[in-house]
Parts: structure tokens; C-alpha cells; sequence
């Protein structure tokens, strides 16, 4: 198969965006074609059929796991539960893992579930049902040194304990590592809650320094107010940002003063969103305005393809930081490129979380438990460390965007990798 029908033999933009960078990364670090064949490819896709029997009826939810590629070691990667993720959605998900496990040095491959559920309009029951019955269906493809997932959109420490107490049990052991971002009282590490928020928060400090006026008194923007955004948030207010606008599922909410994330997030918990909070100064604001603001910093933390083709000239903002996955879309990243402004990618601004992961799970693999501090000192070296490699790269390079330079970093390793095992 050519290269080109490679790329658009998907009828998915987000796959076809991410399939698209990747291109363009390895043509821009002269890798060749070979390696891009490659890696356009998962190694494995399971389909699974998850049957819950609720109120004495039957229903069946679709699940997967895409192993995208594993040169660099198990597979890695998290779980996400939405009504219309597809198969090549994860698809898409699964290879920016494989890229985010390498730009941060870890050593995975990468992978991503995913289940066609709302978890909103289930009771307790049936979720815990289908994730237990994901364990199940996945017992053979995962383990310690297999597949090890963890909770993405949608999911959450307490979806971990219920899969890891079914894979226990389906092996006869108790296998703790097998999943990460576990609640603390069954192996989970504390600084797992805040860290892809934590994590993300440290790369948009550093793009300050370099890009802005540093980070205090940077307005931002912030799409999403999850784990991630909200953390985000949280961590930018304590380093001085003002967070100005705030959205999520429900609306979104605008203050030129600034907001405080904990006050906001009360609300979100109490209500179900950030768009009932109010107070003086506050006003509703759309979505679309909400991406659109003029604010230092922009920060999708929700879902992939937000800032596109359609709205990509109407970004004020001075840079994008991806803490969603797959935010900004390959065509838009072209014209804001042009524009001027820079976009920090998924696979840096967001490794805060697969970092954590890859700590947590070496402690259950000794069955060794390390302080909160000693956790937090080991995450932000590795964090600091992916984003000064990027930056340096990134300044060596003409015409190249960040993204360009983090996935030529990340490509290096899995290319050398590749090449030592014969695979290429
Ligand atoms: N949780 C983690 O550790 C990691 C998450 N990510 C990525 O970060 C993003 C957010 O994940 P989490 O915060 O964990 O999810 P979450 O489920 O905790 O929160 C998602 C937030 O996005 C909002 N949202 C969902 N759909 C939306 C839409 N169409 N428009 C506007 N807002 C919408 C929700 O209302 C909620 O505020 C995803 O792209 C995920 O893949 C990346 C790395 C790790
Ligand atoms: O913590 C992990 O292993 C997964 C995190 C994840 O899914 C992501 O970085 O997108």
C-alpha cells in the first residue's frame, strides 16, 4: 500500500490528522517510508463484546484495545468510555501513545481502550458490569508486561479498582500492576490524581518563560474541566496565571479577573457544571467564543479536533497548549503555524499522567511505596527533561513546529529500537 492512501484509507479525521503529522515527521527527520508503513499500522486491534445482563435484560457494549507498537516495551496506555468513540478513534489515541511513551523515555509501547458507553446515563451497577466485563474480555491481551491500562476520558481510579479486582481474580493473584492510577488504598499513588494537570501545567510555565512574559498574570483559557482541566487550572492559579474562561460539557463561563478553579469546580461537583457558577464579573459565554478569546494561552482539555480547519484563523490566542489529545487538527495547526502561533503538542503537554503511571506501576512491581514528595521530585525531572529536549530541538530546526520537533524526538528512540530488534 502507498504511502499516501496510508493516510487517507480512513474515513476518520482525527486518525487521518494524527497519521498525517506522523508523515510529516518522519519525512522531515529523513526516516523513510519504510518507517512510516510501519507505524500507520497497529500491531493489534481487539474488538470486544462486553454482554451485562441489567433488570434481566441483556445488552451488549462494544469495547477495544488498540496495541499500537511495543519496540520500546509493554504496551501502554489508558481507557477511554464515550457513546461515539470508534475504532479508529483509538486507533488515533493508541499512536500518539506510542510517541508519548517515547518522547518521555519510558519504556512502552503504546496502546488505548475504548468503550461505546455514557457513562452519565448508566447506574453504578451497570458501569461497574462493563468494566468488570472489559477485564474479562481483555485477560489474555494484558498484563504487567503485556498491556497495561489506565483511565482516560471518562474513566477514573474507582473503574480501575473494579478491573484490576476482575483481573486478579481471573489470573489468581493479586496483579497490580497490570492496571495504573489505581485508588492509594489498592496500590495507587496520590500524585496520580493531579498529575496529567500537574504535568501539563509545568510545560505551560515553561512556554511562558520562553514564549510570553512568563506565566504570572498570563490569561488563559481553558476548554474542559475534568482531571485535567480542572488540575490544570488549579496548578496555573498557584503559579500566577489568571485563569479568565472556563467550559465544559455543559457551557462555559468568562472573568476578566479571574477565576478560582476550586471555587468552580465546587459548583461543577454540586451542579454537573461549570456554567451555573456565578459572581460578580461573571458572565456565559459559547464555546466557540471561549476558543477564541483574546488570552495569552489557550488550553483544549476536553476532546480531540476542537481547534480546526473552520475556526483555526479565529484563534487569538498567543499559544495553544494540547492537554486534551488530538485538540488541534494537522490543517489547523498549518494556518496557525502561519499565523504565529505556536502550538505545544499532546505528547509532552499531557505526558504528565503516563509519567505518573509509569512510577506508580514500577512501585507495584517491587511492591515498593514512595512518598508523595519523592513522587512529585521523579515526575517533574522527567517532565522538565522531555520539555528542554523539544525546546532545544525545536530551536535547531527552521520551519519545523514543536510538534515536529517532539515527534522527531520520540520517533529517534522508537526508530533505533526497531532497527536493534530487526524489524526494520
Ligand atoms: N486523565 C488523564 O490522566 C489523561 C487525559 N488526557 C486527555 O485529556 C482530555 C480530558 O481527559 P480527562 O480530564 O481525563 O476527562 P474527564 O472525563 O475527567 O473530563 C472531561 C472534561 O471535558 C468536558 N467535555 C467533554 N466533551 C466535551 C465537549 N465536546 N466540549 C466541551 N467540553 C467537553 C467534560 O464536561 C469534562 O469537563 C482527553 O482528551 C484525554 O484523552 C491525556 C492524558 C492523560
Ligand atoms: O496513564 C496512562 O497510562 C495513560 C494516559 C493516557 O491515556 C494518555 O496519556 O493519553
Amino acid at each position: 500500500m502507498g504511502l499516501n492512501s496510508s493516510i487517507t484509507r480512513y474515513n476518520n479525521l482525527f486518525l487521518n490528522s494524527v497519521l498525517s503529522n506522523l508523515k510529516r515527521a518522519i519525512d522531515l527527520g529523513g526516516f523513510g517510508e519504510e518507517f512510516f508503513t510501519y507505524l500507520s499500522h497497529p500491531m493489534r486491534t481487539v474488538s470486544v463484546s462486553i454482554p451485562v445482563k441489567i433488570n434481566g435484560t441483556i445488552k451488549i457494549y462494544e469495547g477495544y484495545r488498540v496495541q499500537h507498537n511495543n519496540a520500546l516495551g509493554p504496551f501502554k496506555g489508558g481507557i477511554r468510555f464515550h457513546p461515539e468513540v470508534t475504532l479508529e478513534d483509538d486507533m488515533a489515541l493508541a499512536t500518539i501513545m506510542t510517541l508519548k511513551n517515547s518522547l518521555n523515555g519510558l519504556p512502552y509501547g503504546g496502546a488505548k481502550g475504548a468503550i461505546r458507553i455514557d457513562p452519565a446515563k448508566v447506574s453504578k451497577e451497570e458501569l461497574e458490569a462493563v468494566s468488570r466485563g472489559y477485564a474479562r474480555a481483555l485477560v489474555q491481551f494484558i498484563g504487567p508486561d503485556i498491556d497495561i491500562p489506565a483511565p482516560d476520558l471518562n474513566t477514573n481510579p474507582q473503574i480501575m479498582a473494579w478491573m484490576v479486582d476482575e483481573y486478579s481474580k481471573m489470573v489468581g493473584r493479586n496483579a497490580p500492576a497490570t492496571f495504573t492510577a489505581k485508588p492509594v488504598q489498592l496500590w495507587g499513588n496520590p500524585v496520580r490524581e493531579y498529575s496529567t494537570g500537574y504535568g501539563a501545567a509545568l510545560w505551560t510555565r515553561n512556554a511562558a518563560r520562553r514564549f510570553l512574559k512568563g506565566i504570572e498574570g498570563a490569561t488563559v483559557a481553558v476548554q474542559g474541566f475534568g482531571n485535567v482541566g480542572y488540575w490544570l487550572s488549579h496548578f496555573l492559579t498557584e503559579m500566577g496565571a489568571k485563569v479568565v474562561a472556563i467550559g465544559d460539557i455543559g457551557g462555559a463561563i468568562y472573568n476578566p479577573n479571574g477565576f478560582n478553579p476550586d471555587d468552580v469546580k465546587a459548583t461543577e461537583r454540586k451542579t454537573g457544571t461549570v456554567a451555573n457558577y456565578s459572581g460578580s464579573g461573571v458572565r456565559k459565554i459559547g464555546m466557540d467564543e471561549l476558543l477564541t478569546l483574546n488570552v495569552d494561552i489557550l488550553v483544549p482539555a476536553a476532546v480531540e479536533g476542537v481547534i480546526n480547519y473552520s475556526n483555526a484563523n479565529a484563534v487569538k490566542a498567543k499559544i495553544i497548549m494540547e492537554a486534551a489529545n488530538g485538540p488541534v487538527t494537522a490543517d489547523a495547526e498549518e494556518v496557525l503555524y502561519k499565523r504565529g502561533i505556536y502550538v505545544f503538542p499532546d505528547i509532552g503537554v499531557n505526558a504528565g499522567g503516563v509519567v505518573m503511571s509509569y512510577l506508580e506501576w514500577v512501585e507495584n512491581l517491587q511492591w515498593f511505596i514512595w512518598d508523595e514528595e519523592e513522587t512529585k521530585k521523579k515526575l517533574d525531572y522527567m517532565i522538565t527533561n522531555a520539555f528542554n529536549r523539544v525546546y532545544d530541538r525545536w530551536q535547531k530546526m527552521s520551519g519545523a513546529t514543536i510538534r515536529d520537533a517532539a515527534y522527531i524526538d520520540a520517533l529517534d528512540r522508537i526508530y533505533q529500537a526497531m532497527k536493534w530488534r530487526g524489524w526494520i
